[in-house]
């Protein structure tokens, strides 16, 4: 399937974190995240792979995140199917392959996975030659905003890997997905990005 990172992060310096939430609640940025990583072409499901500190910082009330196969990586975990929705793995490979065998096991095919954060899973996983597509939504803001949590990877100043393409192909991507430009909420102001290996 394919495996593309999803993030926000604040211009220019790349920070995603704060305390361990998230810097900023922008109502229609979740709402693209949930539309982008929900979404499926005919039959199959999508999943999400974080980090058990992401999967803490998700007010319980919303995860399991709906309609999606969720993976949660610690170092202390078994390799085990929680339930359905939910799959426990030590590692990243041992992740994928839990996802395989889910997609046997309850007939359904994983369409998509998406790494969905935080800061240590995506430092690790930015150089893994599997993952092959960055959706990110770049924030400014008006007036400065504190994060202490970073992208692991140079991404704004100049990557020497990663290239943003044109939105007609984040478009493409993301299929009927309405794409807004230059959103406003708040001391915000955001656009989603689409960007592949050179
Ligand atoms: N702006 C954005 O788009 C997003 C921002 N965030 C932010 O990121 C921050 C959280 O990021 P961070 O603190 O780095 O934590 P992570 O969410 O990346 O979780 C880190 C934990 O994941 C486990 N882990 C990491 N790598 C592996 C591995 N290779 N194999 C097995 N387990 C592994 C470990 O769990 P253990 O210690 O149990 O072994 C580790 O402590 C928060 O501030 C959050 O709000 C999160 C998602 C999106
Ligand atoms: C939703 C934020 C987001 N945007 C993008 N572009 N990429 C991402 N990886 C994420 C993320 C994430 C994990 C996360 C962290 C969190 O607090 C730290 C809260 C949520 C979350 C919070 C509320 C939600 C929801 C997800 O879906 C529906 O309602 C989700």
């Amino acid at each position: 399937p394919t495996i593309a990172i999803i993030v926000a992060a604040l211009r220019p310096s790349g920070g995603i974190g704060l305390n361990g939430k998230m810097p900023w609640r922008l109502r229609k940025e979740i709402r693209y995240f949930k539309d982008v990583t929900t979404r499926t072409t005919g039959t199959g499901i999508n999943a999400v792979i974080m980090g058990r500190r992401t999967w803490e910082s998700i007010p319980s009330k919303f995860r399991p995140l709906p309609d999606r196969v969720n993976v949660v990586l610690s170092r202390s975990f078994k390799n085990e199917m929680v339930d359905n929705n939910v799959i426990h793995a030590n590692s990243i490979d041992k992740s994928l392959e839990q996802l395989q065998s889910y997609g046997t096991s309850i007939a359904k095919q994983i369409q998509r996975v998406f790494i969905i954060g935080g800061a240590e899973i995506y430092r690790e996983l930015v150089n893994d030659p599997a993952v092959s597509h960055l959706l990110v939504t770049e924030i400014d803001a008006k007036e400065p905003v504190e994060v202490d949590t970073f992208l692991g990877f140079p991404l704004f100043e100049g990557s020497a890997v990663w290239e943003k393409r044109p939105q007609k192909e984040l478009q493409s991507f993301i299929g009927d997905i309405e794409l807004e430009n230059d959103i406003e909420e708040g001391n915000f102001v955001y656009n989603y990005t689409l960007w592949t290996r050179k």
